[in-house]
């Protein structure tokens, strides 16, 4: 079996690589990285280490790179063999990869699957629809009758790396990578840590509502107090209140939705928050934080469940909080928070977050956030 994965970065080698190259892929990594790509190719494996008290680790074989702005050929003649493609690229960088999966898939004369794995909700829709600008209307449709484009949510902790090596990576032990089995054209094989279900937005939702929600609310309420870490942003009490309240807001939202049983899901939250306090990861509040224009988008982890709960006539004060906090994010290394400060100059609070979340005009989420605002 073949396995294309875009995206040799923390999450490809840490999480997909490593499940994929355990269920028997072979491996092609697809980056722009050279050197990542050229690691990959002298070695053809790398470590996986486990943070943990107990700091096992474990090798990833059997992987190979190409280098995606040098030999494009050579990734859409991988893909027309491959049985599955993956991404982990980040919701942006979609578009990017998309024309050279659609000439790989035009070569392809058997079943796969093609699966973004992003923190997106309809990350893979968005993949197709991205690869179908590529491809004729008959192409599109031969496309669909052999190629599946499943959804799915993917969760692991993996910060950025400052091994000596450069394929080595640190990950949390905990990992959950659900697909949307509905849209699977032929057969995956049994891959460890994935589940198939038919229905994934409570799935998504439940782990893009708490884990990132939870994360991002931890991130910028940190970086306001001068933390550097999630472990010490979520060590901080007021932090952790606010993200605390945060997830009880989404909780509400997702027990009220998806009908999850409450005190199960009150377990699911504790685990996550217990996450972020993980001893062995040192997780940087700009790494959790960064893109803050997606992360502050309609669809994405903060903004959705706001005003979903305010549609249900909920208040949800600490999401308000958290938007506002994301608003003033003003790290001076990324891009997004650099554009968002520059938009609050000209076009104020409400201006800013109208154009950034998409909201309409006079929403009552943007007053609310625009008062929490000020008080922060
Ligand atoms: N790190 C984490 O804990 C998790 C990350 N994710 C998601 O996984 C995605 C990737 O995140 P990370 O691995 O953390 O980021 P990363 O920055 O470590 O990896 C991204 C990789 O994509 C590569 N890339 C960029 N443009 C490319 C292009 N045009 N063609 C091919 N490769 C390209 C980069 O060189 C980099 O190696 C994001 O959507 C993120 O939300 C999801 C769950 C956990
Ligand atoms: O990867 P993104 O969407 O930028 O956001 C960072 C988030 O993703 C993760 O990397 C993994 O789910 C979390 O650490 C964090 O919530």
């Amino acid at each position: 079996m073949i396995a294309v994965h875009f995206g040799a970065g923390n999450i490809g080698r840490g999480f997909i690589g490593a499940l994929l190259s355990g269920a028997g892929y072979e491996v092609y990594f697809a980056d722009i990285n050279k050197e990542v790509i050229d690691a990959l190719n002298e070695k053809g494996k790398y470590e996986v280490r486990l943070a943990s008290d107990e700091n096992e680790s474990f090798i990833v074989s059997g992987v190979k790179g190409i280098n995606s702005n040098e030999n494009a050929e050579e990734i859409i003649a991988k893909i027309a063999e491959a049985d599955l493609i993956t991404t982990a690229v980040g919701p942006n960088i979609l578009k990017f990869v998309a024309k050279t999966i659609a000439l790989g898939l035009k070569e392809k004369k058997t079943e796969a699957n093609v699966i973004a794995c992003e923190n997106m909700i309809g990350g893979t829709d968005h993949l197709k629809s991205e690869i179908f600008k590529h491809l004729n209307e008959e192409e599109q449709h031969s496309i669909s009758e052999w190629i599946g484009f499943p959804n799915s949510a993917v969760d692991r902790i993996v910060p950025i790396q400052e091994n000596a090596d450069i394929l080595s990576v640190s990950v949390e032990p905990f990992f959950e990578w659900v697909i949307e089995q509905s849209k699977v054209k032929g057969s995956m094989p049994s891959i460890q840590g994935v589940t198939y279900v038919d229905d994934l937005i409570p799935y998504i939702e439940r782990k893009l509502f708490t884990v990132n929600t939870g994360h991002a609310v931890t991130a910028y309420a940190g970086y306001q107090k001068g933390l550097a870490t999630v472990k010490e942003a979520i060590e901080d009490a007021e932090v952790r209140s606010l993200v605390e309240g945060a997830l009880s807001e989404t909780s509400t939202l997702l027990v009220k939705e998806y009908g999850f049983d409450e005190g199960e899901h009150l377990n699911y939250v504790k685990k996550i928050i217990a996450r972020f306090e993980n001893k062995h990861i040192s997780d940087e509040v700009t790494r959790v934080g960064r893109s803050p224009k997606r992360k502050l988008g309609f669809d994405d982890r903060l903004v959705a469940p706001a005003r979903r709960l305010l549609e249900k006539g909920i208040t949800p004060d600490d999401l308000a909080a958290g938007i506002a906090a994301g608003l003033k994010y003003d790290f001076d290394k990324d891009e997004e928070a650099v554009e968002i400060q520059q938009l609050i100059q000209e076009k104020g609070i409400s201006g800013a977050l109208q154009e950034v979340s998409q909201l309409p005009e006079n929403h009552p989420l943007i007053g609310l956030v625009e008062e929490k605002y000020h008080k922060l």
